[in-house]
């Protein structure tokens, strides 16, 4: 569904994104992780089309969508949550979805109609006349995943919808998310939360300043020297190789 080909972004002398490739296969839930400032948002702002690539190309469905602007990007299928939730703070809840819904809905009533249905899938479907700032962290995480849900997108692209959570909260999402891939959109997200990747993802990419240094399975990540080394700074897989080996002679 989604190629990403050697994308660099810089902004002035920093090089965000390096020669970044990978690959969505449609139907999925896709990983990227990575420590902090390793350029996942900044990548998907350019798989969104917010911002520029300075090199390389994006194709969405086998269509080149490089040059296109973000608004049909969305048009074609793409739509991405903020890390940072700004709802509407006057409106209330569902007319927070509606404006997602509007793409595919220009008339007031299906739209809400609309929205009213992605509340529900999210469960917020009993606040949908509160006003948007009344609700908790975790409501306002699920109305941004339900305003991006509203556009009816192919893609999912989601920037840390679990930041925030506490643990039964995120509990509670995960099936969210999966509800959301099984309805058959195809999702990319980017989280730190890696109980919820480990269980969500079946591909995984990571993502160190600015390169792709790993890809796989979530047992294949979470084993590779590459990503622990990335997380937990130089030598750390040789150490926790040596003290698993200690732990061995102790037992
Ligand atoms: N608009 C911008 N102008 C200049 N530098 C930027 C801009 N956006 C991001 N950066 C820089 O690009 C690098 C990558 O940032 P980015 O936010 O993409 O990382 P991230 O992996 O999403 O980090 P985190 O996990 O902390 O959210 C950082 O060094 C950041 O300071």
């Amino acid at each position: 569904m989604l190629a990403v080909e050697t994308i660099t972004k810089r902004f002035g002398g920093l090089i965000a994104v390096n020669a970044a490739s990978l690959k969505v296969n449609a139907g999925s839930i896709t990983g990227l992780i990575g420590p902090n400032g390793a350029g996942k948002t900044t990548l998907f702002a350019v798989i969104a089309g917010f911002e520029k690539a300075s090199e390389g190309r994006i194709l969405f469905a086998g269509q080149d969508i490089t040059a296109e602007p973000a608004h049909l990007r969305a048009q074609a299928g793409i739509a991405r949550t903020f890390q940072i939730v700004q709802p509407f703070a006057g409106l209330s809840v569902v007319e927070n979805i509606a404006v997602g819904a509007y793409l595919r809905h220009p008339a007031r009533a299906e739209a809400q109609g609309r929205a009213r249905e992605v509340a529900s899938l999210v469960g917020l479907g009993a606040m949908l006349d509160q006003p948007a700032s009344s609700l908790t962290v975790s409501g306002r995480k699920r109305l941004e995943l339900a305003r991006a849900l509203a556009t009816e997108p192919k893609l999912l692209l989601l920037d840390e919808v679990l930041a925030g959570l506490n643990p039964s909260e995120i509990r509670d999402m995960i099936p969210v998310i999966r509800q959301i891939r099984d309805q058959g959109v195809t999702i990319l997200m980017v989280e730190h939360v890696m109980q919820a990747v480990m269980s969500l993802c079946e591909d995984i990419h990571v993502l160190a300043q600015g390169r792709i240094i790993a890809q796989g399975t979530p047992s294949e990540i979470a084993g590779d020297p590459a990503v622990i080394e990335a997380y937990l700074g130089q030598g750390a897989a040789k150490r926790l190789q040596r003290s698993a080996g200690m732990g061995e002679n102790h037992a």
